[in-house]
């Protein structure tokens, strides 16, 4: 398969500071990829590499089939990027900072702009050094998508926007990759993309610890469960054994004897734990959904996992 990212044993060092250590990363064409990472971890620093604005000191990158170093002005109209820290301070208004990128890109089809504008709610009239952080940000996104590029590289691209146009831009992005565009987001958080990301890969200080699919990353995470049951304490000898279930807790309920309160935390399939609660008289039950930041917390915290 042919990638359109890849990159291996990619290393960015700032003097004595190792931004970037041995960065192998795989990008499927036509999904949607996620990296994420606390403060720090490289996020905007792979992507600059990706784009030609810094220079690796070793590895090998290859952006679209081609080194972003020798790429050029072809390979950088391919691609949409909206940058992290966007500064937009120039007495312009929005319709000719647009049009400038346009031009740059080769030319787009006003109805294009206006259509990302018109589900944005961006007001293009106005000057730009005088939009609010959020409108900035539309402004940015509109300059990165509107070209419809093969790839996109989006640098937190959600941060400044509230939870409606935060809505959008994710439709935006699935729309882009049900087109066939590749898209490459970044997010300090996994909760912001985790609706969108096929993939993610999670940086931390600098290195990969884990590259997984969403799916994947939701079958290891934990659920919390509670239960009412009625039935002796022989109940809890029975939940022990099964898989995945741990810290059980069990208080009596208030009702008349044999009530039992149970809460524990669920990994993997919920099916052994339903199974065994069949065999008791079920008063309430409820699993919830799984806790992905928690997941990702947890990779954080271990080592290195690969999975595919
Ligand atoms: N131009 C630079 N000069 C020196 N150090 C740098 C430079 N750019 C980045 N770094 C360092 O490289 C490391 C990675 O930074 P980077 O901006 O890639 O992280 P990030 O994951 O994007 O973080 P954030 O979420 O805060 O944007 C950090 O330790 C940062 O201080």
């Amino acid at each position: 398969m042919s990638y359109t990212i890849e990159t291996a044993d990619l290393t960015k060092r700032f003097g004595s500071r190792v931004a970037l250590n041995n960065i192998s990363l795989q990008v499927p064409p036509g999904k949607i990829f996620g990296l994420i990472g606390p403060n720090g971890a490289g996020k905007t620093t792979t992507m600059r590499i990706l784009l030609d604005i810094m220079r690796p000191t070793s590895g090998t990158v290859s952006v679209l089939g081609t080194s972003p170093h020798r790429g050029g002005v072809g390979l950088r109209r391919k691609i949409g990027y909206l940058p992290g820290e966007l500064s937009l301070e120039g007495r312009v208004t929005g319709h000719a900072l647009l049009s400038h990128y346009a031009d740059l890109s080769g030319g787009v089809p006003r109805a294009d702009i206006t259509a990302l504008t018109d589900r944005l709610d961006l007001d293009l009239s106005r000057q730009v050094h005088g939009l609010s952080k959020g409108n900035k940000q539309k402004l940015g996104i509109v300059q990165a998508l509107m070209h419809r590029p093969p790839l996109l590289v989006l640098d937190e691209p959600t941060s400044g926007l509230d939870p409606l146009v935060q809505q959008t831009f994710l439709e935006l992005v699935r729309e882009a990759r049900d087109a066939g565009q590749t898209v490459l987001l970044s997010s300090h958080v996994l909760s912001e993309i985790e609706q969108v990301a096929d993939e993610v890969a999670l940086l931390r200080r600098g290195e990969i610890a884990t590259v997984s699919t969403v799916s994947a990353l939701r079958e290891s995470a934990t659920r919390r469960v509670v239960a009412k049951l009625r039935g002796s304490t022989s109940i809890l000898d029975t939940l022990t054994q099964v898989q995945g279930l741990t810290a059980i807790e069990h208080q009596p309920g208030e009702e008349a004897d044999g009530v039992l309160h149970i809460s524990g935390a669920l990994e993997g399939s919920p099916d052994p734990f339903i199974k065994a609660l069949a065999r008791f008289d079920v008063l309430d039950v409820s699993i919830e959904a799984p806790n992905l930041e928690d997941a990702v917390l947890g990779l954080y915290e271990g080592g290195q996992t690969h999975e595919r």
